[in-house]
């Protein structure tokens, strides 16, 4: 900021905390922010990784582009001898979806998840130096969802020691897998194994794609790209493939670990969610407080757009909830760190909870940030449509984090699979642990009332806990006993999706809270930190109560007078908060470069960037447009009816 004028400096100067210790609080540790700031930083002032063009190239240049960036990277990488961690942040940084996405988080992982030792003896060297490029490729055209339903084939040749891999349909072509278009080498695939005519289920076979000489497809292997999608930079940096047939080498792995990558790819699309949502609030946030509409009084300054209440009440639940998902997202780390350890030694005792909080924590915290993209676009009036604000890119590239790794319905159906067995077995030796263990108070839950009183009764945490608890045990337990009116469990659990949805949300919802509220309980040291934290929780909690009264209320959770204080109680949160908002966006630490948006610069400068901008774009590289010649004067003079369009 040397010698730039600082459009927020009062906004800083207000905040109440701590910010460069709210910043370690954000990043996890002191040296990951540090980290992450000196790649940050690296990343920013690299010429190659600029990605303010990206709204007007073509398709072809947009993908080359992409390309060039990813062999940059791994050329800065290697010179610069930086770690897996580093690598892993300074592709974060790049900020454009690309193969090595998939390569890094979901074929390395693939093999280190599901193959035998000798296996990743063979390949894991292979790809860390980038020697070999891979995808993951399980949907077909025909079936995403329905994994069991693929119908590639992978059929055991003893004579020859190899399996056939074949895409017997049109329907079963490879068809989605990021990287597989262009750009893989080889692909974790996965087909029906098939062994002396009998089938055993769907299983991962790492194949050969391309030739490591010429990149031809080899023989019998037929790849192309699935086309544009939606947005028009967006997500369209990324070759999605369609591919059939190959050969194979063989694996062997339990079951339950044939799921384990989408696991382990779940629970870092929880941290991501943090990442994309806090990106869209401190756009929204800063330009919020550079923003000024009406309220002038004796020809005064406007009022700043943040000051209404109304884009309090939008945007501030949002920032709280950007908040939340960060720690959620610590402490599903956590988990799958454990559940992996577990594995190792053959414990699979805890592998369902971890399946149903990842599945359903993704599901929740994309569908959340999906929306709240947009609802920042909007906070922003006219100028979030614009593409220079950053926010439709960053919508159309994270909007189908809502369908990619499983649909985010599908996934909360599966959480609904875990609440009702959970539920069906209170009462009998298996006690809820984990996540359910509040079921294990169910009794209590089913009958306790709620205590407040007053509008600062909904501070303390344990009335919070205790209410979102009792909405979401007595959810669970009514739609378990309209489940149980069926003859066909299956048919009654298709019957009652909508009410197995909820009380899935519910359940997500709560885990969410709680451990906002286990982390407010952990040492946090920095002036007014741990305040301005305990502040977000309550927002991010009574927003939630609010926005679902109607499931408090109709389990009798909560009465229609406590509702009404929850509200009042969140008008009072927003009031603290609001001097405080600059900072803590600012606590995120993002550069201008990763922002990528004029309405959320640091120095808020925002309107003569906006019009620099717009002289950017290609269309104003002359004052008269092209076709002016062939179809505007044509108009003008009134000689279009002879003219040859
Ligand atoms: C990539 C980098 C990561 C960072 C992201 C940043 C952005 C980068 C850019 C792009 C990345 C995009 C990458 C996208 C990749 C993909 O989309 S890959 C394809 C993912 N596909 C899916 O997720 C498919 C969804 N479907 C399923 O998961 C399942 O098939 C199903 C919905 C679970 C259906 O199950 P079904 O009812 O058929 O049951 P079964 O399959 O028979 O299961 C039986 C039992 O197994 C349990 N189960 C199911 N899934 C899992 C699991 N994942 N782990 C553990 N256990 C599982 C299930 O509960 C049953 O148990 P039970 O018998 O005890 O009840
Ligand atoms: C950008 C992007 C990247 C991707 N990358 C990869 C990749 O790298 N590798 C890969 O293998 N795949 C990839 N995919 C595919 C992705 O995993 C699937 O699209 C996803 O799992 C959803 O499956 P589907 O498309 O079959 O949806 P469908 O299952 O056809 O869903 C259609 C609708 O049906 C509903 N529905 C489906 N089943 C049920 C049910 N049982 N009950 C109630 N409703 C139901 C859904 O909620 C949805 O509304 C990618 C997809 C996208 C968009």
């Amino acid at each position: 900021m040397d010698g730039v004028v600082d459009h927020l400096a009062d906004e800083r100067n207000k905040a109440q905390f701590d910010v460069e210790e709210m910043k370690i609080v954000w990043a996890g540790s002191r040296h990951v922010f540090e980290l992450s700031d000196r790649i940050a930083r690296l990343v920013a002032s690299d010429p190659v990784f600029r990605k303010d063009n990206r709204a007007t190239l073509s398709r072809k240049d947009l993908f080359k582009n992409t390309l060039r960036k990813a062999a940059h990277a791994w050329k800065r990488i290697i010179e610069l001898r930086l770690s897996e961690e580093e690598a892993s942040k300074l592709r974060f940084y790049v900020d454009e979806a690309a193969f090595t996405d998939l390569h890094w988080g979901m074929f390395v992982p693939a093999i280190k998840g599901q193959a035998t030792e000798e296996q990743q003896q063979k390949w894991l060297p292979l790809a860390y130096k980038m020697q070999i490029i891979g995808c993951y490729a399980q949907t077909e055209l025909g079936h995403g969802s329905n994994v069991q339903g693929l119908e590639t084939t992978a059929t055991f040749d003893p004579q020859t020691d190899e399996f056939d891999i074949h895409s017997p349909t049109l329907t079963s072509s490879k068809w989605w897998p990021g990287g597989l278009g262009k750009v893989s080498t080889h692909a974790v695939v996965y087909a029906r194994l098939i062994t002396d005519g009998q089938e055993h289920g769907v299983h991962g076979f790492i194949v050969q794609l391309r030739s490591l000489d010429d990149h031809l497809p080899l023989p019998g292997i037929t790849i192309g790209d699935i086309g544009m999608k939606f947005g028009n930079g967006a997500y369209n940096t990324m070759d999605n493939g369609v591919t059939r047939n190959g050969k194979c080498v063989r694996s062997n792995v339990p079951r339950q670990l044939i799921y384990g990558t989408m696991v382990f790819v779940r629970q870092t699309i929880v941290s991501d969610a943090s990442c994309a949502l806090s990106r869209a609030v401190c756009i929204a946030t800063r330009y919020s407080a550079v923003r000024r509409q009406f309220g002038s009084q004796n020809g005064g300054v406007e009022t700043q757009v943040i000051d209404y209440k109304t884009q309090q009440n939008r945007l501030f639940p949002l920032l709280a909830a950007a908040y939340a998902f960060r720690f959620v997202g610590e402490w599903l780390k956590w988990l799958y760190t454990d559940v992996t350890q577990r594995l190792q030694a053959n414990d699979f005792s805890t592998l369902p909870e971890a399946h149903a909080c990842t599945a359903g924590l993704k599901s929740l915290t994309t569908t959340f940030t999906a929306d709240a993209i947009e609802e920042c676009r909007k906070l922003c009036g006219g100028h979030g449509y614009l593409c220079s604000s950053g926010l439709p890119e960053l919508f159309a590239v994270y909007v189908p984090a809502c369908t990619y790794e499983g649909d985010n319905v599908v996934l909360l159906l599966q959480v609904a699979r875990f609440l009702m067995k959970t539920v069906s077995q209170l009462g009998s030796e298996k006690k809820p642990v984990g996540t359910t263990a509040y079921m294990g108070r169910v009794e209590h839950l089913m009958q306790c009332r709620c205590s407040v009183q007053k509008a600062e009764d909904w501070l303390n945490p344990n009335t919070i806990l205790e209410a979102f608890e009792a909405r979401t045990a007595r959810m669970s337990v009514a739609v378990a006993q309209k489940l149980a009116q069926f003859a066909n469990p299956e048919e009654g659990f298709l019957e009652l999706s909508p009410n197995l949805v909820e009380a899935s949300v519910a359940h997500c919802q709560l885990i969410v809270v709680s451990k906002f509220i286990e982390k407010l309980q952990q040492d946090i040291p920095g002036k007014g930190v741990k305040e301005l934290l305990g502040m977000l929780c309550n927002i991010y909690a009574l927003n939630i109560l609010h926005k679902h009264l109607g499931d408090f209320l109709s389990t009798g959770s909560i009465t229609p007078k406590q509702g009404s204080l929850a509200n009042d109680q969140l008008r009072s949160l927003y009031s603290q908060v609001r001097p405080n908002a600059i900072a803590l966006v600012d606590a995120f630490n993002y550069t201008d470069h990763y922002l990528g948006s004029v309405l959320g610069r640091y120095d808020g400068n925002v309107y003569p960037k906006l019009y620099e901008e717009a002289w950017k774009d290609p269309l104003n590289d002359s004052v008269v447009p092209d076709g002016y010649h062939e179809y505007i004067r044509p108009l003008l003079k009134n000689q279009l009816r002879n003219a040859r369009l």
